[in-house]
């Protein structure tokens, strides 16, 4: 009877249990239930609140619980643009109880559209420290500049900006700022803050120390949100150090600057609005700051005008931040074995073979609806690469645009990093150019070349080739054909749209860790183009005007091309300097290894090398040889060596195919295996620099660059009194072409540059002493 009543008994039972276990097992089920619905209940509020990281609670630091300072707002809304900007009263810091909590993104709408009745104001704080006065003395020399420069900027936009406050590091409380932001009294005046930071270094215990401090034990509180300065409009650090008694960053120069940008990178949570400037205040410092001024002050604009950094690579504020890295396999031209880069899902089916004739078909289909709606006249089809006969009765077809927005090979490319101009073109910033901006290393073409690689655009005006090689790393991306059968836009539009697509892509660098304000000033300013993305940069039909454009501003052209296209190689006008690919030394090798579209391809290779011959004292000429193992290296030094006999150029570049990713390449059977060594490259370039030697022709082993796998021989032309030449003088062949035109008489030797620089000579492994080693981790290498 009692165990039918303990079964039965409920909350009305007149009888409760005695002890625990008998009160637990008579009502379990109710509190099962009564505990349940309580986590569920509690569980689902908190994941509806607006912000999951509120932490209601005040941090370790004491914080005064006084009223807020109350500020007087700086201007009513519609007397903005004629009141000048006014100093941010000092009380403008909140004292009150803290109530420290984590911010979501601002969505990165225009403020433009709201800036009449929001009525936000910018408020830049320029934070300092200083122990012998120098940086003092600056930060306020900085401060007033940049408030003469905004109060012109505020007159015109009629965005208000308060005045810059000068805020000396070793009399703040750094509560007040760094553990969360300042806030206003008067909640209609909200207030957007800008920190800038002028920090000097010392390796003595100095107040940057305390500052440091503060800012890692506030990211790492548990009670505080890791990121608790995210509502920032921005912030951008400028370093003072010296270099006679701290030469280089890894002996210390700038030290406390870049640490100070990391932190306030992690605590913003990637509000990085300029990379970090640097300075030696005995060498360098007014010019270093003024371009670092000169930077900021554009960010400041746009984000007080939009609310927002704009577009960018975030920089990170995770724990990794300082080894962040990009994913490669995106240099230049670089050929690579790779995954086959997948095409988007269609019908649920994976695309992963190459768009060859028969898709091309497919695009233009899919674009034919497209331009049927156009009421534009289509322009005229051009043919200029087939001389077979052509089909009297095929009824004529509408020109299709090469690679329609709608395409999958559009969805692809873009996805790929390219931005796609107009219907043909594109352009990519290479890894090396992102490296370079970060004082990581340049390409081999800096080594051998002298080319600044961020400075470097890399383009090409016509995303289609005629070969399917098989180490080609667009595989399934790029259309292929061997005809222009496509719209052709004009070389204006293409010129201006890959500046603009360029400039871009270099402004997402912004905020990415390590970029150095130095480079990224100069980065704003194209000094080369390499036409070799991907593509065949000669099959654009306007490629020389595209050419006159660059040289015209100055851009030097480094052109390459697949030696298919002779008659279009042999009318080239000027280029600084001009490469065709040799992937094959004979004929079935190079079936095997280029798979081309043409039929007479070697005799179309053949006739390439013969106009080259006779090109050698006009362009530098260069010849490109990829190495992969097993198809085009064993037994093929002989045959090289005749092709370079043949065509003569100024130089041969000798590459190892780059491995990235772990399978075959397109069902070519490309694996790592694949990759040559860099003793097996050297061997290789050591055994063709003896069979051109044995032949008589005054070739020599000038250059190398262990880093990417590249040996560089050159000819003798190239060597004066027993030392290499193999740099470019950019501002001489610029003059060359002003005063003598495209078609102009001179030679490559008449802008020959200087030396090559020791370390980049064959023998000392090409990597330029100014950068930092860096693993693919971002992780320092030290020098062996
Ligand atoms: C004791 C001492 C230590 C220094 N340590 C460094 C250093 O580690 N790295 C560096 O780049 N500069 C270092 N410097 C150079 C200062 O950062 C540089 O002179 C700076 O301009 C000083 O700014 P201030 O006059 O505002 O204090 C040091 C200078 C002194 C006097
Ligand atoms: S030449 Fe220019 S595009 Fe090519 S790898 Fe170098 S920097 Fe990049």
């Amino acid at each position: 009877m009692a165990m039918a009543s303990n079964h039965t008994t409920d909350w009305g039972d007149p009888n409760p249990p005695r002890d625990f276990f008998e009160f637990w097992h008579v009502h379990r089920e109710v509190i099962l239930v009564v505990v349940i619905s309580f986590f569920s209940m509690a569980y689902m509020i908190y994941t509806t609140l607006p912000t999951r990281r509120v932490i209601n609670k005040t941090p370790k630091r004491d914080v005064a619980a006084t009223e807020l300072a109350s500020i007087k707002p700086a201007i009513s809304g519609d007397e903005k643009s004629e009141v000048p900007l006014e100093a941010l009263p000092p009380g403008v810091v909140a004292r009150g109880p803290r109530r420290i909590k984590g911010e979501l993104r601002k969505p990165e709408a225009t403020r433009e559209s709201s800036s009449s009745n929001s009525g936000r104001r910018t408020q830049v704080l320029v934070f300092y420290s200083s122990l012998t006065t120098t940086t003092e003395k600056i930060a306020n020399d900085f401060a007033q500049k940049l408030s003469a420069s905004l109060v012109g900027y505020a007159a015109e936009r009629k965005d208000l900006f308060f005045a810059p406050n000068v805020l000396d590091l070793a009399q703040i409380d750094y509560d007040e700022y760094f553990i969360s932001l300042p806030k206003t009294a008067d909640a209609t005046t909200p207030i957007d803050y800008f920190y800038l930071f002028l920090i000097p270094s010392y390796n003595i215990d100095t107040i940057n120390d305390n500052l440091l401090e503060h800012l890692q034990e506030t990211h790492h509180d548990f009670r505080i949100d890791t990121s608790p300065l995210s509502g920032l409009l921005g912030y951008s650090v400028f370093g003072l150090g010296d270099r006679e008694g701290w030469p280089t960053e890894e002996e210390g120069f700038c030290f406390q600057a870049k640490e100070v940008d990391r932190w306030m990178a992690k605590l913003t949570g990637r509000k990085r609005a300029y990379p970090l400037g640097m300075g030696d205040k005995k060498l360098d410092l007014t010019d270093r700051l003024s371009e670092w001024m000169g930077g900021v002050m554009d960010v400041l604009k746009l984000a007080a005008t939009t609310g927002s950094l704009g577009e960018g690579v975030s920089g990170s504020g995770d724990a990794d931040e300082s080894d962040f890295e990009y994913a490669s396999g995106d240099d230049d031209d670089e050929i690579v074995v790779e995954e086959a880069a997948a095409v988007p899902k269609k019908n649920g089916k994976k695309k992963t073979n190459i768009d060859d004739v028969e898709d091309l078909g497919r695009i233009i289909k899919s674009s034919q609806a497209e331009s049927n709606g156009s009421k534009e006249p289509a322009p005229i089809a051009i043919d200029f690469t087939t001389y077979g006969k052509s089909n009297t009765k095929r009824a004529p077809q509408p020109v299709k645009e090469m690679v329609p927005k709608t395409s999958p090979t559009y969805t692809a490319l873009t996805k790929q990093g390219y931005s796609i101009v107009g219907s043909h073109s594109g352009v990519k910033i290479c890894r090396w150019t992102k490296s370079a901006l970060r004082g990581r290393g340049s390409c081999y073409k800096y080594s051998f070349y002298g080319i600044a690689s961020h400075q470097c655009m890399e383009t090409t005006p016509s995303l289609s080739c005629s070969n399917k090689c098989v180490f080609c790393w667009r595989h399934g991306t790029n259309p292929v054909g061997t005809t222009w059968r496509w719209v052709v836009d004009p070389p204006e539009m293409i010129f201006e749209g890959v500046k603009a697509g360029h400039y871009q892509k270099i402004k997402m660098m912004r905020g990415v860790p390590g970029v150095r304000a130095e480079r990224f000033a100069e980065a704003m300013r194209i000094r080369h183009c390499a036409l070799s993305l991907v593509g065949e940069p000669i099959f654009y039909p306007h490629i020389n005007e595209f050419l006159g454009m660059l040289h015209a501003e100055r851009i030097s052209s480094f052109l390459v091309c697949n030696a298919q296209h002779p008659d279009q190689l042999a009318a080239l006008k000027a280029v600084t300097q001009l490469y065709v690919s040799i992937d094959a030394s004979n004929k079935e090798s190079l079936r095997k290894i280029d798979r081309p579209l043409h039929r007479d391809f070697w005799e179309r290779l053949q006739r390439c090398l013969d106009i080259l011959r006779e090109k050698r004292f006009k362009h530098r000429t260069v010849f490109r040889l990829t190495l992969v193992k097993g198809f085009n290296v064993d037994d093929e030094v002989e045959g090289y060596a005749d092709l370079v006999e043949r065509g003569l150029p100024c130089f041969v570049e000798i590459k190892g195919v780059t491995y990235c990713g772990t399978s075959t390449s397109a069902g070519a059977g490309l694996t790592m295996a694949n990759v040559p060594f860099y003793a097996e490259v050297t061997e290789f370039v050591t055994a063709l620099d003896k069979k051109l030697k044995d032949r008589g022709l005054d070739y020599g082993i000038a250059a190398e660059h262990a880093h990417s796998c590249c040996v560089l021989i050159a000819s003798g032309r190239f060597r004066v009194d027993g030392k290499w030449h193999t740099r470019i003088d950019y501002q001489r062949f610029f003059e060359l072409l002003e005063e003598r035109g495209a078609d102009g008489d001179w030679k490559p030797e008449d802008y020959m540059g200087p030396e090559t620089p020791e370390w980049a000579t064959w023998g000392n492994g090409g990597f330029d002493p100014r950068d930092e080693r860096v693993d693919r981790k971002g992780r320092k290498i030290e020098a062996s």
